[in-house]
């Protein structure tokens, strides 16, 4: 295996009795990245992440940590791992600083770790604070430092923006860049919105019904969806028939604009000089890509 991937599956294959949750998955999770792991409900994303934990055992040699065989290296591959999956292990009746104590404890840290952690997860000013009184968000943030105390170098995340409001979701996002670029971590962040994590994820890998439809950079992702020209005038319905007849092919259009494929600059400046040759006023001619939303349902119904 080569020592570029953090994680890496080699057809990962998982049933629960009879039905096949996760089949012939193969991930790859580079150093430093932050991946996108996504799918609709149900796709087995949290299933693959108990298996990446070793909470579910996987067949041997299909789930590399660092390099190396789960199975057979547990203890070195779960010190190098942290996680939040599904509700963080928080005592409400404990401050939030308590919560991060007891972990070190538990785990032989030193405590001085516990005000780096909350400094760094946004809690400071909270933590003597109960943290059954947290909101949801902090509560999330906590469970990340709680992740995060044995300063493991993979951070496995399972929808960590789940319920949380846009301030949260952003909070989030915020600690997840800041954790790659500055803490050198890499981050596994699953999610069944690709709109959460587009604006993070360096990488990015999509599952549905255990399978995976597509793996790549965000930048290979966009590039899967296709560009359009988006016209507006003084005029639509002239517009439109004027297009028409001269063969372009429009994709979409409303009363507010029209859509065409998008060939090349020299067309787009043809089809501008034709429209306003014709009398009609050009309000905006923009290149535009299908959002990757869009492109996420796109993806994930064909299958
Ligand atoms: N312990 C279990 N026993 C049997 N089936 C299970 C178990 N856990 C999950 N499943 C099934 O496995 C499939 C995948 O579930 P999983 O929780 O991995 O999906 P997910 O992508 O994380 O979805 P969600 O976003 O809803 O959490 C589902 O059909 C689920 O019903």
């Amino acid at each position: 295996m080569g020592n570029s991937y953090a994680i890496e599956t080699v057809g990962l294959t998982y049933n629960f009795g009879a039905q096949t949750v996760v089949k012939d998955l193969s991930l790859q999770v580079p150093k430093g990245s932050i991946y996108g792991f996504l799918g609709p409900n149900g796709a087995g994303k949290t299933t693959t992440i108990k298996i990446l934990l070793n909470l579910l055992k996987s067949p041997a040699d299909q789930v590399f940590i660092f390099g190396k065989e789960i199975n057979s290296n547990r203890i070195a591959s779960l010190k190098r791992m942290g996680a939040l999956v599904e509700q963080p292990a928080i005592y409400g009746h404990l401050t939030g600083k308590e919560n991060l104590v007891n972990r070190c404890l538990l785990l032989g840290i030193r405590k001085s770790k516990c005000d780096e952690m909350l400094q760094l997860v946004g809690l400071k000013d909270a933590a003597n604070k109960k943290a059954g009184k947290y909101s949801l968000g902090m509560k999330q943030r906590l469970g990340i430092a709680l992740a995060l105390v044995s300063d493991p170098e993979l951070l496995l995340l399972d929808e960590p923006t789940n319920g949380l409001d846009p301030n949260g979701i952003i909070e989030i996002r915020n600690l997840m860049i800041e954790l790659t670029a500055k803490h050198n971590k890499t981050i596994l962040v699953s999610s069944h919105l690709l709109a959460e994590i587009e604006r993070t994820a360096t990488h990015v890998g999509i599952i549905n019904k255990g399978e995976l439809l597509f793996q790549g950079t965000i930048n290979e992702l966009q590039d899967l969806s296709k560009v359009a020209v988006k016209i507006e005038t003084n005029d639509q319905a002239k517009a439109i028939e004027l297009l028409g007849n001269n063969g372009v092919e429009i994709v979409q259009h409303n009363e507010h604009s029209i859509a065409i494929a998008f060939k090349n600059r020299e067309d787009m400046g043809h089809i501008n000089t034709l429209l306003v040759q014709n009398g009609l006023t050009v309000y905006s001619l923009a290149k535009e890509r299908k959002d990757l939303e869009h492109l996420f349902l796109d993806i994930t119904s064909k299958n």
